[in-house]
């Protein structure tokens, strides 16, 4: 499938996220899988970047009769439990407000985790049918801080004061430039749960207003993007993780993501379980008895990738490859490459599927653990100049929850989209 990169020259380019490295495999269930996926708009592959897992929060709601609206950023899928009922009415997974018998509409902010440029959003109204609410608009803003507030006091814990809704609006959040003008919203029966809208806001975002008219339950809200650091506050003798999600790193593509999409891979923390890692399908080339090479590393004729761009271009020094929670399933080695891309040069890999590019060994074939911490440093490492983007080569397949690509941020001419400094406007 593709998807749209703006990279720094302005242009947008298709990003492709199939695997140039091998034959397609006759697999039905893969092509059925693909078929849906072609459906789906390509800003679903960037990263969550309201997601609590990221650190995403909703830091005030006008209403939360029903459900709390904190259940917008939840990671995983909502889910419906018909028995569920709690003393205020049926248990919803989501944000549900009262049917609303004041003037006014029910909105809340967001204060996203990963501040940065917003290229897609999804409101999840799944399982609100009869109760979804049947207009949206957000509107996005970009500030340093916003005072947190406190619940309301006549809330029975769920509903914000007059007074408290008056005063959040005098932040002008009410003014706020809107991403998504008012628009319908489909009910949350499975296939039209999705309601998803393309933007491209061109400056940093750190908070969003969710508006729902006039009330109403949403399941989750998406924001698809790519984090955008202020790196002149990183001293140039500090090592960071340069691949991280919260420091602008971003899946360019993959060859395969069957059970898990490699962006997981540059989410925070340590991963939860095996859905917060990548996990490729078992490749169905292997040969049917397996043979190794005298450091131990299978010989196989085919291997699975995952393309990277930096939140800054930098001298990589040390590499973190975790296998957590694969235990059956880890691949038996990894290599990783690097290298140096104008967004220009970015463009053209994408339109051929990464099939092109100056890749240079960075971490020579590696034999990997189960469910381990496999830590590289400088002298495991190939020498290297400063890269912009890197590509995890597993073999023949399976499943990693975490890369760690810890380096300095060097200046290079001519630097991908998100090394440019934080800008303050929208
Ligand atoms: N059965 C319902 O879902 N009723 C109400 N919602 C909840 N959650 O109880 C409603 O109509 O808004």
């Amino acid at each position: 499938m593709g998807l749209l990169f703006q990279g720094s020259a302005g242009r947008a380019a298709a990003l492709t996220f199939c695997s140039p490295l091998r034959k397609p495999r006759k697999n039905s269930r893969m092509a059925e899988r693909r078929a849906t996926a072609a459906a789906e708009p390509d800003f679903l592959q960037f990263n969550d970047l309201a997601c609590e897992t990221e650190g995403g929060k909703v830091i005030f709601a006008t209403d939360e009769w029903f459900a709390p609206a904190k259940n917008l950023l939840k990671r995983e899928p909502p889910q419906f439990i018909p028995s569920a009922f709690t003393e205020f009415g049926k248990w919803m997974d989501g944000w549900e407000t009262r049917r609303k018998r004041i003037p006014g509409h029910d909105w809340c902010i967001i204060q996203l985790g990963v501040p940065g440029l917003i290229h897609g959003l999804d409101v999840d109204t799944s399982f609100f049918t009869g109760n979804h609410s049947p207009y949206v608009s957000i509107q996005a803003t970009c500030l340093d801080e916003l005072p947190s507030f406190t619940p309301g006091e006549d809330r029975t814990g769920m509903a914000a004061t007059a007074a408290q809704i008056a005063a959040v609006a005098k932040l002008s959040s009410e003014v706020w430039p809107e991403l998504v003008g008012v628009a319908p919203l489909q009910p949350g029966y499975a296939e039209r749960c999705h309601n998803y809208f393309r933007v491209s806001s061109r400056s940093r975002v750190t908070h969003l207003r969710l508006n729902m008219y006039p009330d109403g339950g949403i399941a989750r809200l998406r924001v698809f993007g790519v984090g955008q650091r202020d790196w002149s506050s990183i001293p140039a003798n500090q090592d960071v993780d340069l691949v991280a999600l919260t420091n602008g790193g971003v899946c360019l593509g993959y060859s395969d993501a069957h059970f898990g999409h490699p962006r997981n891979m540059i989410g925070r923390g340590r991963a939860a379980n095996m859905a917060d890692g990548w996990e490729t399908a078992r490749r169905l080339d292997r040969p049917k008895t397996l043979k190794a090479d005298q450091q131990g590393i299978l010989q196989v004729p085919g291997w699975e990738w995952a393309v990277f761009r930096l939140g800054h271009p930098g001298l990589i020094g040390s590499i973190e490859v975790d296998t957590n929670h694969f235990k059956g399933n880890f691949p038996d080695s990894c290599r990783i490459e690097a290298c140096l891309l104008t967004p220009e040069e970015e463009a053209r890999c994408v339109q051929t599927r990464w099939n092109s590019g100056k890749w240079e060994v960075l971490l020579p074939p590696q034999k990997l653990r189960p469910h381990h911490r496999h830590h590289y440093s400088k002298a495991d490492l190939t020498p290297t100049r400063p890269v912009s983007h890197v590509r995890l080569i597993i073999a023949p397949d399976g499943g990693v929850s975490r890369l760690r690509l810890w380096g300095r941020p060097r200046l290079v001419t001519g630097a991908p989209a998100n090394q440019s400094r934080a800008s303050s406007k929208l």
